[in-house]
Formats: structure tokens, C-alpha cells, sequence
């Protein structure tokens, strides 16, 4: 379990991107966060590996303050996966997935069949091994960016927009790709998005953030969508609601998620429901 108490950041320019957050992050669960631009996603995401340091407040990690352990040592047992794969251009895709096992001191046998296992892990072909990034497709690419993060078998897989730079149709696939990864490997997921259809479609819990980094609302996706707690929040989850993938019907009084097509997803309790 991740939690962050009374979690705030001010950067050195005075610029306020959290603000007093306090959230707990269940393991073997996605949690997503999602906001627009600006909202602190990326800062909040950052502070669980310490690549970000709260101004105040405590990050822990099972009970154990993140700033009270060695930074690099916790890089290395958290997978982190940014937008853009974030590749190294000159080494090819089974040096790149292999980069942190092999500065851990993995040997090099061991690391190249570790590197082909996690290629089929996250579904790409073994013959892409000895190419450069460059010579791979945008979704082969994020593909090649998940194996990474999952090389040092984390119990802790940070996303940080990692399905924001491929077309639609990668995306969907992408995204169901992570869906069916997670059923097998249940990590502990902390996923960054602006995308409201994402966050829910991934999300177990789905954590919404407005302006200046504060919680609008945090909850189960089917929760959220039932009761709203805040115009804030009912505008955002609005917004493309033509294309949303889940949504809620009341049918002979009860209230019902439906997918987008029409088929029923689950059936809300009564505590869930809007009054
Ligand atoms: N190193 C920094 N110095 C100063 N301000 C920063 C720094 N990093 C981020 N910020 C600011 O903090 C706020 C939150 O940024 P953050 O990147 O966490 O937002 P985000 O929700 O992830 O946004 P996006 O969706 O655009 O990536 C923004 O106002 C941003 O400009």
C-alpha cells in the first residue's frame, strides 16, 4: 500500500502543484489519476520514487517513509513507464528492456532470457529484439516501455501517460493489453491520465484532480459516475460522455452500469446511488 499524507509541493518558482493531499493507494490494484493539464498528476506520481521530494507531508510505501530510503535503491524496484516509451535510441529494444537488471548486476545470459520472456509478456515478437527504437511502431515502442518497467519485477508499476502518444486504435489495444497483464501479474499500478474514458476503463480506484492539485473526488469508477461530488466533477466526467464506456441507466428503479453497448456491467448499492 502507497499512501500519502497531508502531501503538499511547491516548487522552487513558488508554483503550488499539490496541495495537502491525503490518499492511500491500495496494492494489486490501478489507480489512476486523472485531471487536465497542470493538475499535479505527474508531481504526485513522481513523489512515490522520489524523483519529485514533497515540500511537506509523508509518502510511505508499506508503512515505510519513501525519504527515508536510498532514492536510486528505490528507482530500481519501481517500474517507470513515461509517455513516448522514453527509449534509448542506441541500444535496441532487449538492451533497453534489460537496462536496470543489468546495472543491478544481472549477467548477460540471464538478462537476454529475462529480456525475450518479457517480450512475449507484454506480446511483442522475439524478432524485434536487435532493432533500435526508431525502427519500431509507436505502439511497439510503449510495448517495448512496459517490459522495461516490469525488468525489475516491481511489486510498484508507475504509468506516467504511457498509452498518450499512439493513435486510437494502439491505444484500445494497448489498454486492453495492460487489462489482461494485470489480471496476471496484480501489481500495485499508479497510472496517469487526461482521459477521463481511460481512467475508467484501467481504474479500480480513480483518483480526479482539479487546479492546484487537490482531490475533487476519489472512488470506484461505477461510484463516481453515480454520484458525482461536485459540478467539477460531474463536468468532467461529462464531458465526452457520447463515448462513454461505462455509464449509468436506472432500470425499474434500480441503477445499473452500462457498457457501451448497452450491456449491463454491474448493479450499483444503494450507498452508491444518488440520492
Ligand atoms: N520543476 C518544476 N518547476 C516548477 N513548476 C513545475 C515543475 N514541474 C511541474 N511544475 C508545475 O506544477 C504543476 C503541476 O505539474 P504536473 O506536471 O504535475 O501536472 P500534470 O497534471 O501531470 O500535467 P500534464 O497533464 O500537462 O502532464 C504545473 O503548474 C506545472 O507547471
Amino acid at each position: 500500500m502507497i499512501e500519502f499524507e497531508g502531501v503538499t509541493k511547491r516548487f522552487d518558482d513558488g508554483t503550488l502543484a499539490v496541495r495537502g493531499v491525503d490518499l492511500v493507494i491500495p496494492s494489486h490494484q490501478v489507480t489512476v489519476f486523472v485531471g487536465s493539464s497542470g493538475s499535479g498528476k505527474t508531481t504526485l506520481l513522481r513523489m512515490i520514487n522520489r524523483m519529485v521530494e514533497p515540500t511537506s507531508g509523508v509518502v510511505s510505501i508499506d508503512g515505510e517513509d519513501v525519504a527515508a530510503l536510498d532514492p536510486v535503491a528505490l528507482r530500481r524496484r519501481i517500474g517507470y513507464v513515461m509517455q513516448s516509451a522514453g527509449l534509448l535510441p542506441h541500444r535496441r529494444v532487449l538492451e533497453n528492456i534489460v537496462t536496470v537488471p543489468r546495472l543491478n548486476g544481472m549477467g548477460r545470459s540471464e538478462a537476454t532470457e529475462l529480456g525475450l520472456t518479457l517480450m512475449d509478456t507484454v506480446g511483442l515478437d522475439r524478432d524485434l529484439a536487435g532493432r533500435y527504437p526508431n525502427q519500431l511502431s509507436g505502439g511497439q515502442q510503449q510495448r517495448v516501455g512496459v517490459a522495461r518497467g516490469l525488468a525489475v519485477d516491481p511489486n510498484i508499476l508507475l504509468m506516467d501517460e504511457p498509452f498518450g502518444a499512439v493513435d486510437p486504435i494502439v491505444r484500445a489495444d494497448l489498454q486492453a493489453e495492460l487489462l489482461r497483464l494485470q489480471g496476471e501479474l496484480g501489481k500495485t499500478v499508479v497510472f496517469v491520465t487526461h482521459d477521463i474514458e481511460e481512467a475508467f476503463l484501467l481504474g479500480d480506484q480513480v483518483v480526479i484532480l482539479a487546479d492546484g492539485g487537490v482531490i475533487a473526488q476519489r472512488g470506484a469508477p461505477a461510484d463516481i459516475l453515480a454520484a458525482p461530488a461536485s459540478e467539477f466533477v460531474a463536468d468532467f466526467i461529462g464531458a465526452d460522455r457520447g463515448r462513454r464506456a461505462l455509464r449509468v441507466e436506472h432500470r425499474d428503479g434500480v441503477a445499473v452500469v452500462v457498457d457501451s453497448n448497452g450491456r449491463p456491467a454491474g448493479v450499483l448499492t444503494e450507498d452508491a446511488a444518488p440520492s
